[in-house]
């Protein structure tokens, strides 16, 4: 669906969606685990509907009323569908590892084309047996011989999760080498305590307690990878309060309060479980280092755009191996705004340049077409959105919260 969008910003509040990171791991866990567990808050973006019919094919009865209940009965799944949760993709086949299945996981194309072969080497090696064939893979873990594991996590934390999640279910340790983003490692331990699960972490050696839990209730705090998107429009704009923010939170993503308030004349208000931003000035560069934040690189890039200071992507080209590749993606949105790109081997350098308006933006990336989003709000530009429908992979109301603002959608 492409759309416009017009209106004036006003200052407004917005609650933030549930973290997908969080949600995916509880409902995955617990159908493998066979602990239920009690979810409030959860949005149901795609990638959560995802983990939650794996869920479903695996035995669990799911129940919504005020809370989401998992109440697990697990049995192994003939076939699933990851359609494009990287997150549910490399998780589940640590997960249906641990089960010993033998199960068919479907896979949309974008998911296909991004890396899983170091889980697959590290699994191969207990005798779990992959075929890809062509629109999924097939894994069969029906003669696999538990061991230790070594994974190495240069391309994916969620490869170390994975594995984390695997030995939680077996037995054996877990030596997980140049972890990239790893601070998603937080998420997961929290989420294996939460299921009584006590984890030993030395330096990426890992050691499993078993569990001691017969159920929990959880609620899945606000995202700051979508609150991202609101954080880079109130600089520009306006005060926004977006709330449902654990000022506390393990997220990686929460280091974006730093990341802002240590180059912002005008500081980021932090509370208990909400912050408030307020349109400001800039101190100095900006930097992002995508091998601890990938996902904050799509909206921090929109900063270089349209303010005097420029912003420094380290390590961009672990870009290439998201939902798109947003190293070319996030060049192509700041090149559609006259801005100026500088590449080394180390850093990407967006500085603004002469200002242009596109007339349409066309991404199918959630993350790239709510970034684009933001930058023609900011440009005030009259621009035409396609694909916005994709926005639900992780933020299904996104359209619906720009509406708290001042903003209303043109079909
Ligand atoms: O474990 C997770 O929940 C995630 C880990 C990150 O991926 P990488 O570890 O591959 O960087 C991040 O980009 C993704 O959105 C969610
Ligand atoms: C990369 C992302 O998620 P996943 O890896 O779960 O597809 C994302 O949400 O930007």
């Amino acid at each position: 669906m492409n759309v416009r969008i017009s209106g004036e910003f006003r200052p407004g509040v917005i609650n933030a969606p549930s973290s997908k990171s969080f949600s995916q791991r509880y409902i995955l866990y617990s159908a493998f685990s066979n602990i239920p567990v009690t979810l409030k808050n959860v949005s149901f973006s795609d990638d959560e509907r995802i983990a939650l019919e794996i869920a479903r094919a695996c035995g669990a009865d799911i129940e919504f009323n005020d809370s989401l209940t998992i109440k697990p009965d697990f049995r192994c799944p003939d076939e699933i569908n990851a359609g494009e949760s990287g997150t549910s993709l490399r998780l589940v086949t640590g997960l249906l590892a641990a089960r010993r299945c033998k199960t068919f996981i479907h896979e949309e194309a974008s998911l296909l084309k991004r890396p899983l072969d170091d889980l697959i080497k590290t699994l191969s090696e207990k005798n779990v047996v992959f075929n890809n064939l062509g629109n999924g893979i097939m894994i069969d873990a029906s003669n696999s011989i538990p061991s230790d594991s070594i994974i190495d996590g240069g391309r994916s934390s969620q490869f170390v999760s994975s594995m984390m999640m695997y030995h939680s279910l077996t037995s054996g340790s877990l030596k997980a080498l140049n972890i990239v983003s790893n601070d998603y490692i937080k998420i997961t331990i929290k989420t294996l305590n939460d299921f009584g699960i006590s984890v030993y972490n030395s330096n990426g050696f890992f050691e499993f307690g078993k569990t001691l839990m017969k159920g929990n209730k959880i609620c899945i705090e606000g995202d700051y990878s979508s609150a991202a998107f609101w954080i880079v429009l109130g600089l520009f704009k306006g005060d926004i309060e977006i709330k449902n923010l654990k000022s506390d939170s393990c997220q990686p993503d929460a280091a974006i309060i730093n990341i802002i308030n240590g180059i912002s004349e005008r500081k980021i208000d932090i509370y208990n479980n909400k912050i408030v931003v307020h349109k400001t000035g800039f101190l100095g560069d900006l930097y992002i280092d995508v091998a601890k934040n990938p996902d904050l690189a799509p909206p921090l890039s929109i900063i270089g755009i349209f303010s005097d200071i420029a912003v420094h992507i380290l390590n961009y080209r672990r870009l290439e191996i998201k939902e798109s590749n947003r190293e070319e993606n996030i060049i192509s949105m700041a090149r559609s705004f006259g801005a100026l790109i500088e590449k080394n081997d180390n850093e990407m350098v967006i500085r603004r340049g002469k200002i242009s308006l596109p007339e349409r933006i066309s991404f199918s990336d959630h993350r790239m077409i709510m970034s684009s989003i933001i930058a023609g709000l900011i440009s005030s530009g009259d621009i035409l959105y396609e694909n916005i429908e994709n926005i639900s992979k992780s933020y299904p109301g996104f359209l619906n919260d720009l509406s708290n603002l001042g903003y209303y959608i043109l079909k």
